[in-house]
């Protein structure tokens, strides 16, 4: 089922939630909404669910104006964080609500209900749980469980919000590989509100960035990660440093150091350098444009960082660059650091200036 959302706005009081929104969503693909508390990631969904009215604009599913459809004749199967599964029903049971509490018209015969509904424990692998109840499952069982029962309905859109934020962390990245190769065999449109950068990288085919009620980007997770549309992309996704850099004579200027670019660059003034710290390489103090002391270095798993305070024109500025593996640094060095890839963003706007892969 294809969703078009059209030019959607919605207000609460004064405060605008979302602002002339346009996204099309495609047959089957699993699309991530990606944005910080209270962007509109989960007043957008409500909306594409009818749960929710817009102020203006439009939802379309299959190319019918989803205002003629009600939550039901929509067919969409909700996952929430905060598992609403029903406590005083077994797992069979909450997975059988919504096939048993259909119009007797349209309700299947019990037999075919328990088929159903154990092809789907199947699915999900939780066979073995069908008859505990919810208080007896771990987080994680629950939400498969949560999962089984909107899939029961078998849904023709599937909205998930924040589905795995009350879990922790391993739990909550078995979760999502799950979710993914499960997608892969289902034939549904899925929208899943993640504030999770690395959930929506690993899990979506493509990624809706948000801030502050407006769509900042729609891409696959590569693009958004290697090629973000502006600086508030940029510093959502991933890791990044910022310097205060100036631009003058067609170069940027780190202090009294010209930094080497591929392009001369028009105007004067100051502005933002991004790069992600990896993108930091570390060499000579004489030749690099940045140098600074090393206060830290840190292992995070197999990765290595260096704190680095840089001496910034008067300023002192901590950074964080990752650590090639053959690097050796202890805390006290000096280091050169030369930014690798980045990103110019002219103080106040958001459009990037121009961009260098040295
Ligand atoms: N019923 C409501 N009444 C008033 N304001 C609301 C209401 N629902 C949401 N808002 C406000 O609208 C904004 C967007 O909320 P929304 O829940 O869509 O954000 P979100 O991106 O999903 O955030 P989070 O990740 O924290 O859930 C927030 O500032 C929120 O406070």
């Amino acid at each position: 089922m294809k969703i078009d959302v059209r030019n959607l706005s919605k207000r609460f009081g004064n405060f605008v939630a979302l602002k002339n929104v346009d996204l099309d969503i495609a047959s089957g693909e699993l699309l991530a909404l990606l944005g910080p508390s209270g962007s509109g990631k989960t007043t957008l969904l409500r909306i594409i669910a009818g749960l929710d009215f817009a102020d203006g604009g439009e939802v379309y599913f299959a190319g019918e104006n989803a205002a003629n459809l009600n939550v039901r004749k929509r067919h969409v199967g909700f996952v929430f964080q905060h598992y609403a599964l029903f406590r005083h029903m077994t797992v069979f049971e909450n997975v059988a609500f919504g096939l048993r509490v259909r119009p007797r018209r349209e309700r299947k015969p019990e037999h075919e209900i328990v088929k159903r509904v154990k092809r789907l424990l199947e699915f999900v692998h939780i066979e073995g749980l069908a008859e505990r109840y919810p208080d007896q499952l771990s987080g994680g069982q629950r939400q498969r469980v949560a999962l089984a029962r909107a899939l029961a309905i078998e849904p023709n859109v599937l909205l998930l919000d924040e589905p795995f934020g009350a879990l922790d962390a391993k739990v909550r990245k078995s979760l999502r590989r799950w979710l993914r190769d499960l997608h892969g065999e289902l034939n549904v449109t899925s929208v899943l509100v993640t504030h999770d950068q690395e959930e929506a990288l690993e899990v979506a085919d493509r990624i809706v960035v948000m801030g502050n009620g407006k769509i900042e980007q729609v891409g696959t997770p590569e693009e958004i990660y290697n090629e973000p549309a502006n600086s508030f992309v940029f510093d959502f996704i991933g890791e990044s440093v910022k310097l205060p850099v100036r631009i003058e004579n067609g170069g940027i200027w780190i202090g009294s150091r010209r930094l080497a670019t591929n392009d001369e660059l028009p105007g004067t003034g100051p502005a933002r350098l991004f790069v992600r710290p990896h993108d930091l390489t570390f060499g000579e103090v004489s030749e690099a444009p940045l140098q600074g002391a090393v206060r830290a270095v840190r292992r995070v798993g197999a990765l290595s960082f260096a704190d680095v305070r840089l001496d910034y024109g008067g300023d002192d500025l901590l950074v964080e660059a990752s650590l090639p593996p053959e690097t050796l640094v202890r805390p006290g060095d000096l280091v050169g650091l030369t930014p690798r890839r980045y990103r110019i963003y002219e103080d106040g706007a958001a459009e990037s200036l121009t961009s260098a892969a040295l």
